[in-house]
């Protein structure tokens, strides 16, 4: 094999209701042994992605795959060999996962990884874990500050870890104190706050990272000194864009109709799943646009991330 040919690979990260995920360390023969993995293993000739990804676990953990949703899609170059690797999260299966090929087994919590060494690939994968399913977006310039306010503890309570303040409207000084007033609560709380404005504003603000909106995306040529960089995007070539800069996340919208955007036509959810089907997502997208809570499984069906609420957050 030259490192020239592409090796198709399917893995499965099988994410339990209580949030933690299954990795596997690499069998004694194969190359990188003992390092840790996804469970999976490469696509036969002929074979369906989502056919390989059945039949791996069900070689390698004695499983059935249930319910199974495309995720991300990463390429690595190997000494050994030149793989794109198609990573689904699994939901459900039946049958306790049991090593059939002499591996290792663990279930390990996002964010704090505690076995090693990681193959290489799987870097991104591992952050990307470690973002949440639900973010929200603030539009205070619309409900009002107070209004977003007396909602947030329940969010923060119900887990939000990511919010993002979009305030298009406001002045840099309005926007100073408006994300001073909701780091006093997402703080404390261990939540994330992510800016979407010029990345200049944020020196010495409260702030997590920065969002870019598509025109600061459009112009961006390196990934800005933040440790957390998101940005929103509408086009395949845009979320390519994000991840050529190693953004962490992209919002993709609008799927479903909304008062931000009266005027453009909705994705909707094939839309939506046509656009990451053709990216083949390298980086977390959030679904958003007219969405709920609800709207969470039809999102991930899609190959979505996870949802991004607006007004729907603060409701
Ligand atoms: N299964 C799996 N493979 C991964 C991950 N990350 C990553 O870079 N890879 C690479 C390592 C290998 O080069 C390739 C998978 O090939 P493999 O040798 O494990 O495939 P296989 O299970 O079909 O094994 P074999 O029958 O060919 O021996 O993908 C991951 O998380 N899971």
């Amino acid at each position: 094999m030259t490192s020239t040919q592409l090796v198709e690979v399917v893995a499965g990260v099988l994410v339990r209701p209580d949030g933690r995920f299954l990795l596997a360390s690499r069998p004694v023969g194969k190359v990188y042994a003992g390092y840790w993995e996804f469970p999976g293993g490469k696509i036969e000739p002929g074979e369906a992605p989502y056919a390989a990804l059945v039949r791996e676990l069900q070689e390698e953990l004695a499983i059935t795959v249930t319910a199974a949703t495309p995720w991300l899609v990463q390429q690595f170059v190997y000494p050994h060999a030149h793989v794109r690797l198609r990573f689904y999260r699994v939901s459900a299966w039946q049958g306790e996962p049991q090593a059939q090929e002499g591996q290792q087994l663990n279930w390990q919590t996002p964010g704090q990884l505690d076995v090693a060494p990681m193959l290489p690939a799987n870097t991104p994968i591992l952050r990307a874990l470690s973002l949440p399913a639900i973010t929200a977006l603030t539009c205070a310039g619309e409900l009002g500050e107070d209004a977003v306010l007396a909602a947030l503890p329940a969010r923060l309570a119900a887990g939000l870890s990511l919010l993002i303040v979009r305030e298009p409207d406001y002045a840099r000084d309005q926007l100073a104190s408006w994300v001073a007033r909701l780091a006093e609560l997402t703080r404390p709380a261990g939540c994330r706050l992510l800016v979407n404005a010029e990345p200049d504003w944020l020196a010495g603000w409260p702030v997590d990272g920065v969002h870019l909106n598509s025109a600061r995306l459009a112009a961006c040529r390196q990934r800005p000194d933040f440790a957390w960089v998101g940005a929103s995007a509408h086009r395949p070539e845009e979320l390519q864009h994000a991840a050529e800069l190693g953004l962490d996340y992209a919002l993709l919208g609008h799927v479903l109709p909304t008062a931000s955007h009266p005027d453009a036509p909705p994705l909707g959810w094939q839309g939506l799943a046509c656009q990451l089907a053709s990216a083949g997502p390298r980086l977390p997208v959030y679904a958003l646009g007219g969405l709920g809570d609800a709207d969470l499984p039809a999102a991930c069906e899609a190959g979505a991330h996870g949802v991004a609420l607006m007004r729907g957050a603060w409701a």
